[in-house]
C-alpha cells in the first residue's frame, strides 16, 4: 500500500479522498488547525492530521498539495529538503522567482522531486514537446461564470453581480495573472512553466454571465507548426472556482504509485 501526505482540507482534496485509486490510502494531511478534528474522525481514526509536514513520523510516497499557493511557500522546501515528492497543483506559486529557486535548490540538495500536475489544462506533453523546437507565442485564455470569479480581484475590477455580457477584466503576463489571481489562474502559470515562461506567456481573463463552465483555451505558434485547444471544464460543485478535470490530474498522479512505480523511481 502506498501511502500519500496531503496538503489541504478542501474542495479539491476531498475529490481527491473519494477518488483515491485502489493500494493508496491518505497517511496524514496537512491541514489548518480547525480541519483537525474532522480529519481525526476521518478512515477510523487512521488519518493523521498535522500542521506542518515536518511534523510526520513516517516516510510519505508522495506529497499531494492541493491547498493554496502560501501553502507551497510555507511547506515546499522543508518536503522536498527530506527527499519527498512533492506534486503541486498550486502551480503558480512558482510566480514567484525567488520561491522557485529556493525550492529547487531544496529538491537537489534534498534529492526530492518536483512534480507540477497538469491541473484543469490538456496539452502540457504537446507544450513542452513543441517547447524543443522554439516557441513564437503562448496565448491562455480563461472564461468563467461570475460565481466562479467570486472572492478573487475581479471584484473589484467588474460588478460580478449586475454583469450583462461576457466581459475582459485582465490581460498581462502569466507571473502577473498567477500572483494577482492566487485562486484563478494557476492554470497560466502550469502553461508558462511547460512553454514560453511566465513573461512571456499572454494571458486574458473573461468573466461570461452565460457560462456554467470553466473554459480553458491555448493557443502556441513555434517552429513546430500551431495549435489550438479549447477545453470546456466542469467546475467541482463545491468550489466553482476549481474545475474537475484538476482534482483528476491529482487523482492520476496517485494512480502512478502504484500503476508504473513512481514511488520506486
Ligand atoms: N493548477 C490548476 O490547474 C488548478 C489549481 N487549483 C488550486 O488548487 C488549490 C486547491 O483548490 P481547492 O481545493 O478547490 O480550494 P479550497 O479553497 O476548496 O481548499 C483549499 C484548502 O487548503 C487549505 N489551506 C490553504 N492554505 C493552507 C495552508 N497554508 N496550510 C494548510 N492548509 C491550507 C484550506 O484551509 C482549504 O482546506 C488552490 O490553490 C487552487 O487555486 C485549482 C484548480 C486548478
Ligand atoms: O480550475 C480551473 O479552472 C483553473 C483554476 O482554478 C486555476 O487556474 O487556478
Amino acid at each position: 500500500m502506498k501511502k500519500i501526505m496531503m496538503i489541504g482540507f478542501g474542495a479539491m482534496a476531498h475529490e481527491v479522498m473519494a477518488r483515491l485509486p485502489q493500494g493508496v490510502s491518505v497517511g496524514w494531511i496537512v491541514a489548518r488547525p480547525h480541519h483537525h478534528q474532522a480529519i481525526s474522525q476521518l478512515c477510523d481514526g487512521q488519518l493523521i492530521p498535522l500542521t506542518h509536514p515536518d511534523e510526520c513520523q513516517g516516510q510519505p510516497d508522495l506529497v499531494l498539495e492541493c491547498a493554496s499557493q502560501k501553502a507551497v511557500n510555507e511547506y515546499g522546501e522543508s518536503v522536498l529538503n527530506r527527499g519527498w515528492k512533492l506534486a503541486l497543483i498550486s502551480t503558480g506559486a512558482l510566480a514567484d522567482a525567488g520561491l522557485f529557486y529556493r525550492l529547487r535548490q531544496a529538491a537537489l540538495q534534498g534529492k526530492g522531486e518536483l512534480i507540477i500536475l497538469s491541473g484543469a489544462v490538456a496539452g502540457m506533453d504537446g507544450l513542452s514537446a513543441a517547447r524543443e523546437g522554439g516557441l513564437d507565442n503562448v496565448t491562455y485564455i480563461s472564461r468563467k461564470s461570475p460565481a466562479s470569479w467570486r472572492g478573487s480581484p475581479a471584484e473589484q475590477r467588474v460588478d460580478l453581480d449586475n454583469i450583462a455580457q461576457a466581459t475582459t477584466f485582465f490581460e498581462g503576463s502569466a507571473r502577473e495573472a498567477a500572483s494577482s489571481f492566487p485562486a484563478n489562474a494557476n492554470v497560466a502559470a502550469t502553461i508558462a512553466l511547460m512553454g514560453i515562461g511566465m513573461d512571456k506567456t499572454r494571458v486574458q481573463m473573461i468573466v461570461d454571465p452565460d457560462t456554467q463552465k470553466n473554459t480553458h483555451k491555448i493557443h502556441v505558434a513555434g517552429r513546430f507548426g500551431e495549435f489550438d485547444i479549447e477545453l470546456n471544464g466542469q467546475p467541482l460543485a463545491t468550489n466553482p472556482k476549481t474545475s474537475t478535470l484538476a482534482a483528476l490530474s491529482a487523482v492520476q498522479i496517485c494512480r502512478r504509485l502504484v500503476s508504473d512505480g513512481l514511488a520506486d523511481e
